[in-house]
């Protein structure tokens, strides 16, 4: 194989930029031609796609988001888009794809490989959420930052005696909450995957004060529920004073930490050569300290869970 081209899709995450550059420069590495595609496979469909060389990677190891662009692309999720897409790299001769999204991006790549172009996925998305990698590229970032604002939100809280209520991102699951809350110490994590009543957290919380606690962290997942609401119906059914933030996309952007380029350094060199070997539906995952190879129907089709053994240590240490 001659001729690839590298594509970010789905929501961006800081790694994303040490990724492509790796990708880049080991393909030519191997004297293959590299393509940018732009803007995720809205640009697919629509042709926008350049020749990369070693310096137009240059300069972006450290910086978060996409060089290349990202997008959503409803089009694509049809079968005359992606279609067209076909057309548009079949007509420049690129013969296979190193796709770098979420669950989403690459659920995508895995119909396009039906339409036969050869690709090999990385896992690219701050919420930890595909199966057969044990960290997503970005997510250590994410947590990075969740973790600096829940300690700074403990200021505040610890000055007023308040309950803090932060609600961090992950679409469907918990495990930024459950990781930027161990971390930081939050009394209550609440994520999709455990079940939980909200009498029961009026109960814990009003006996944590009894026991002496002057003030309470509650990290919630988005997946939860809304940190608006519940804290307004803290404030309603205990009488304690809330205050809740939503921390949003500044959970996205930000230099990419070390384990982050690390991260997507090792997993983009692993996904080009096993591209350039002829390999093709399959994402490269990390797992136990290795670069793995995942086939892309488990990365897609089954579902990754929390860790329970997390779940439940970070349940003993906010007694
Ligand atoms: N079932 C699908 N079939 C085809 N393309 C899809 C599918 N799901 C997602 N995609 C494509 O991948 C893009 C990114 O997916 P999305 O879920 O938004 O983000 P992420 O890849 O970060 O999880 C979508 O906008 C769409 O173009
Ligand atoms: O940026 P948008 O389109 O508002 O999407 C927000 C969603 O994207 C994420 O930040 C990242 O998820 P994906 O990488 O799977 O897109 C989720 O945590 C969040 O629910
Ligand atoms: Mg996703």
């Amino acid at each position: 194989m001659k001729k690839i081209a590298v594509i970010t899709s789905g929501g961006d995450c800081p790694g994303m930029n040490a990724a492509i550059r790796a990708a880049v420069r080991v393909a030519l590495a191997h004297g293959a031609e590299v393509w940018g595609i732009r803007n995720g496979y809205a640009g697919m469909i629509a042709g926008d796609m350049k020749v990369l060389d070693s310096r137009s990677v240059g300069d972006i190891i450290q910086k978060g988001g996409t060089f290349l662009g990202t997008a959503r692309s409803e089009e694509f999720k049809t079968l005359a888009g992606r279609q067209k897409a076909v057309a548009n790299l079949e007509a420049r001769g690129i013969e296979g794809l190193i796709v770098i999204g979420g669950d989403g991006s690459l659920t995508g790549a895995k119909y396009l490989g039906e339409l036969g172009i050869k690709f090999v996925g990385l896992p690219g998305t701050i919420d930890n959420d595909i199966w057969g990698t044990d960290y997503t590229i970005g997510f250590d970032t994410a947590v990075n930052t969740a973790l600096d604002a829940i300690n700074k939100l403990r200021d505040t809280a610890s000055s007023h005696g308040r309950v803090m209520l932060v609600e961090v991102m992950g679409r469907n699951c918990g495990w930024i909450a459950l990781t930027a809350g161990l971390a930081g110490g939050a009394e209550i994590i609440l994520i999709p995957e455990e079940p939980f009543s909200q009498e029961d957290i009026y109960k814990q919380l009003l006996e944590s004060r009894a026991k002496g606690k002057q003030y309470s962290i509650v990290v919630m997942a988005e997946g939860a529920g809304s940190a608006i609401d519940l804290g307004k119906n803290i404030r309603a059914n205990t009488g304690l004073e809330t205050r809740a933030s939503i921390l949003g996309h500044i959970q996205r952007g930000g230099a990419p930490t070390v384990s982050d380029r690390l991260l997507a350094s090792r997993l983009a060199e692993t996904a080009v050569r096993a591209l350039l070997d002829g390999k093709t539906d399959i994402m490269i995952g990390y797992r136990n300290r290795q670069c793995v190879e995942v086939a892309i129907g488990d990365a897609v089709g089954k579902k990754k869970d929390i860790d329970p053994e997390l779940y439940h240590l970070a349940q003993v240490l906010s007694q």
